[in-house]
């Protein structure tokens, strides 16, 4: 696979915000980022070994979109990410994701899941195709986060959706473009794991990733407040039931068409009438960034499923996955976070965010752009 990222703009005919997708080795070593990070890491010298980027999902990109400059900033964003990111190049990768229906199921649905092998299907005109997954470094992490004292199960057959491809393809090009361990963090499946869980489960991985000397690059993909429709085994009927039992593994096209069609006909709903679904909380998402800005992961440990479902709405568990990954950045001690961005999009039917971070001996990155933030750059 061309490692060519496949971003907003590119979907939309639109140019490339930044033409980073060239960016090399010898061209980042130019970068600023580069000369803050260390690029030439393990050569001449490695200052940050750690790197975050957590970034909202949406099925929905392309199908019903917000308008042009909105989306034009939503490509920025994302494409100065991946400049970001390209620029750390990161030797692994550990990506925190939920799935909806598309590789976990309820004849054996787990709270956490590592891959040692991982397939996307390709939802929504995502990428299809194999992750690229280190397999005995996973099977590695999956023992010592078991050492650790956190449940985790493993798969050597994961099948993964657009959780786990967008923030593949729009941050590092494709799928299979870096090594990555692929870990499943349930986030719509009720019963669910809990802010704390999720949390000693990134401290966990964080422990693992950091024993390996390596560059590693945490990512996150999920939430932030949003209720779009997914199915729910309370109240399915006889042939849901039966797709969530374990029947979806491999979906007719008709039902899979039909299952799209639910999910877009419900967003142009939910522009018109916003509270055709749960409303977004901007609130609530915004003050969850800072909470994590602030590295009080603890602060949500006693926040229960059922009250953050009534909060910001029953996808919002997506943001477990932050969690993790905050609480792995974590085990390098001390961070700050950068390059904060939140807009409720109620096209995408999310409260869409991003952000990074890094531990806190780097010096921060004044030169670079900033976009609308609800919180400032917080030091922990
Ligand atoms: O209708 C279904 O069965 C699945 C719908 C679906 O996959 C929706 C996904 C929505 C998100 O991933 C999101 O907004 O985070
Ligand atoms: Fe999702």
């Amino acid at each position: 696979m061309a490692c060519t990222p496949r971003w907003p703009s590119a979907r939309h005919g639109l140019p490339p915000r930044r033409a980073d997708s060239s960016v090399s080795p010898v061209q980042s070593a130019r970068h600023p980022l580069a000369q803050r990070v260390g690029h030439f890491c393990g050569k001449v010298i490695c200052t940050v070994t750690a790197y975050l980027h957590c970034l909202s999902h949406t099925p929905l990109l392309g199908h019903v979109d917000p308008e042009p400059a909105i989306l034009a900033e939503v490509d920025g964003v994302i494409a100065a990410a991946r400049e970001r990111i390209a620029a750390f190049d990161p030797e692994l990768v550990f990506l925190f994701s939920p799935d909806h229906y598309n590789g976990f199921f309820y004849d054996i649905m787990p709270p956490f899941c590592i891959g040692t092998q991982a397939h996307a299907i390709g939802d929504f005109g995502t990428a299809a195709g194999d992750l690229s997954v280190p397999q005995e470094l996973a099977e590695d992490c999956v023992a010592a986060v078991l050492a650790d004292d956190v449940d985790v199960a493993i798969s050597y057959t994961m099948q993964v959706d657009h959780g786990f491809a967008q923030p593949l393809e729009f941050l590092l090009g494709g799928l299979d473009c870096k090594p990555v361990i692929p870990v499943f963090i349930n986030g719509v499946a009720v019963p669910m794991p809990s802010f704390r869980r999720a949390r000693r489960l990134g401290e966990a991985v964080g422990r693992y990733a950091r024993s390996l000397d390596k560059r590693v690059l945490f990512l996150a993909s999920g939430g932030l407040s949003h209720q779009p429709p997914v199915p729910e085994l309370a109240n399915a009927n006889a042939h849901l039931r039966e797709r969530l039992t374990g029947g979806g593994y491999h979906l007719p096209p008709d039902e899979r068409e039909a299952r799209t069609q639910r999910v877009i006909h419900a967003a142009h709903r939910f522009v018109q009438d916003q509270n055709s679904l749960h409303p977004l909380n901007p609130q609530w998402d915004q003050g969850f960034m800072a909470t994590l800005a602030s590295g009080r992961l603890e602060e949500l440990d006693g926040l229960a499923n059922a009250e953050l479902s009534a909060l910001a709405g029953k996808s919002t568990h997506e943001v477990k996955t932050w969690m993790a990954a905050f609480a792995a950045l974590s085990v390098y001690g001390n961070y700050q976070t950068s390059h904060h961005y939140y807009r409720p999009i109620p096209e995408w039917i999310a409260g869409y965010a991003s952000m990074s971070g890094q531990p806190l001996d780097v010096p921060p990155q004044t030169a670079w752009p900033s976009y609308p933030s609800p919180t400032q750059e917080t030091p922990r």
